[in-house]
């Protein structure tokens, strides 16, 4: 891929901005008609190498036509794949038609393609083509529609999905009344914000981008200054790595992170997030933790300084120690394990003027002293809580709704990076700008995974404190490929914490 497509490949768009762009490429001329032919002939190829792939090839093949353009995607593939000898039927729920979609109907039927009923296309096909709705679906999908949609899901099939799982709402990904449960997505153009909410991602299926070409001249005349939302690639992530490191680099040049964690009851969080640092490379790490825990810590970390503290009666960190020189850091990240008892140190760190990545206890602890304190906050600030920690932190955004629009505003209300994290993690900045990580596993989904994350995000930002959304979205897609690799190779319910920690190192970044 060139270099443009590669930019192209992580932009994603609502409906009204794919809207938008596509009026832009036909108001300069570019034909309707051509432009479906374009795509829907770059569909069929993909879908076929897909079932050759997957050795379905010469199965009878059963289309799903809506009404709008979608439909009319559906249609040109089923006249390429019957021309090309496949045994295709049609099936049409919706009897009205847009003009072009109804041209190509009525030249499929001269062609001698069967319209069949849902019931016989579902009897003799192995796979079915969804082009019952795009991008274009803007009201609940009810009767018998809903019905019909419910018994292919109910059926074996295999289910290709052209643009989106229809049903599927383009921007929140919401399910509208109902949808099809998708095999495999062909996003066509641009990605669609769908393919990176959760609450779409059981009917996503396998996702692949279908790119036809549009100008990124077109693209950036309608995304302006507006709030922008990325794909995480692996160029992206790669890109906020501290690499190469300079020749005359030293371990004070490379970052010191000091994590602040870990308590009697939670004392495998600190080692968990220590380790999570440790692969990050960052040059020097200290930790925090209750005095009690510091034998066991250095154990297992003989690399980091590790600074005992003055701790509660139940083994918290009651106080950082009087004598701790802050200036020595360029990152702090607290929270994991820490407990709520550790609260008097969440307004003595807020205050210091170095970037600070709040996790778990240290976000619950924030929740209840109030957002304002962070209001005086001169270093950027790094929150990274999960759906439950999001809500009490901002218990007027709901984030089970729209988990774009979700960070977006909370970290425009807090002036923090927040990433929220989720089977499709989101990442909101002040700007407005929303990174999104694409893939990740459920074997993630664990005790302890979240530690790690904290102590690789605090590894890197302590290495680039000037570029803190970069490192966040490095550390998420990071931490996320590393749980896929470990599912690979240990199944998913061989990814520990501490496993994971020794696959970060086995990600190539390169
Ligand atoms: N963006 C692009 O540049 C391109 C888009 N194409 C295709 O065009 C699609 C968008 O086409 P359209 O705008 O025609 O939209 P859709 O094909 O998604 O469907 C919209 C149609 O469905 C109707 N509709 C919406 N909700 C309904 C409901 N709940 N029940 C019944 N009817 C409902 C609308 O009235 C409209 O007629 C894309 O998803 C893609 O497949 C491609 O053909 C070519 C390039
Ligand atoms: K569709």
């Amino acid at each position: 891929m060139t270099h443009c497509r590669n930019q192209i490949a992580q932009i994603v768009v609502t409906a009204a901005e794919m809207r938008a762009i596509e009026n832009r490429l036909f108001a300069a001329g570019m034909p309707v008609a051509a432009l479906m032919e374009k795509v829907a002939g770059l569909l069929a190829r993909r879908m076929i190498d897909q079932w050759e792939a997957l050795g379905l090839a010469p199965a009878k093949i059963g289309v799903l036509v809506g009404p709008g353009h979608n439909g009319g995607d559906a249609l040109v593939i089923a006249r390429e794949l019957y021309l090309q000898g496949y045994s295709v039927v049609v099936t049409q729920p919706l009897a009205k038609l847009k003009e072009l979609t109804e041209a190509h109907a009525q030249y499929g039927k001269s062609l001698g393609i069967p319209w069949v009923s849902l019931e016989e296309l579902l009897d003799s096909c192995k796979i079915l083509i969804d082009g019952l709705f795009g991008f274009g679906l803007e009201r609940s999908i009810s009767g018998e529609l809903a019905e019909q949609i419910d018994r292919i899901n109910q059926s074996q099939i295999l289910i290709c999905s052209i643009d989106l799982p229809s049903g599927i709402h383009t921007d929140t990904g919401q399910v509208l009344g109902c949808a099809i449960r998708a095999d495999y997505t062909f996003c066509l153009g641009l990605w669609k914000a769908a393919c990176f909410q959760d609450s779409a991602v059981e009917y996503l299926g396998t996702v692949e981008w279908i790119d036809f070409g549009i100008p990124f001249a077109d693209i950036d005349a309608i995304l302006g200054q507006s709030s922008r939302c990325y794909r995480i690639t692996k160029e992206r992530a790669i890109a906020g790595l501290p690499l190469p490191r300079p020749l005359l680099s030293h371990k004070y040049k490379a970052g010191h992170l000091l994590l602040v964690c870990g308590s009697e009851e939670y004392a495998g969080s600190a080692i968990l997030a220590g380790l999570g640092a440790r692969a990050s490379g960052v040059g020097m790490l200290s930790i925090a933790v209750p005095h009690r825990l510091k034998p066991l810590l250095v154990a297992q970390l003989p690399e980091a300084l590790i600074i005992p503290c003055p701790e509660t009666e139940t083994g918290a960190i009651a106080e950082l120690p009087d004598t701790l020189n802050y200036q020595k850091y360029q990152a702090i990240a607290c929270g994991p394990g820490i407990t709520r008892s550790a609260e008097p140190i969440i307004p003595t760190l807020l205050n210091l003027p170095i970037p600070a990545i709040l996790d778990a206890d240290g976000l619950n602890i924030l929740a209840s002293l109030g957002m304002s304190q962070l209001n005086q906050r001169s270093a950027p600030t790094i929150l990274t809580p999960h759906t439950g920690e999001f809500k009490r932190l901002f218990p007027n955004i709901d984030p089970n709704i729209d988990r774009i629009k979700a960070v977006r505003e909370a970290s425009q209300q807090t002036g923090a990076i927040v990433l929220l994290k989720g089977a499709r993690t989101a990442i909101g900045s002040p700007t407005g700008t929303v990174y999104l990580n694409p893939e990740s596993t459920p074997a993630l989904a664990r005790g302890g995974s979240g530690d790690v994350l904290t102590g690789l995000l605090g590894g890197l930002v302590a290495q680039l404190p000037q570029a803190p959304e970069m490192a966040t979205q490095t550390a998420t897609w990071w931490h996320a490929q590393a749980g896929i690799l470990a599912a690979q190779q240990r199944t998913a319910l061989g990814v520990d914490a501490f496993h994971l920690t020794e696959y970060l190192s086995q990600i190539p970044l390169r």
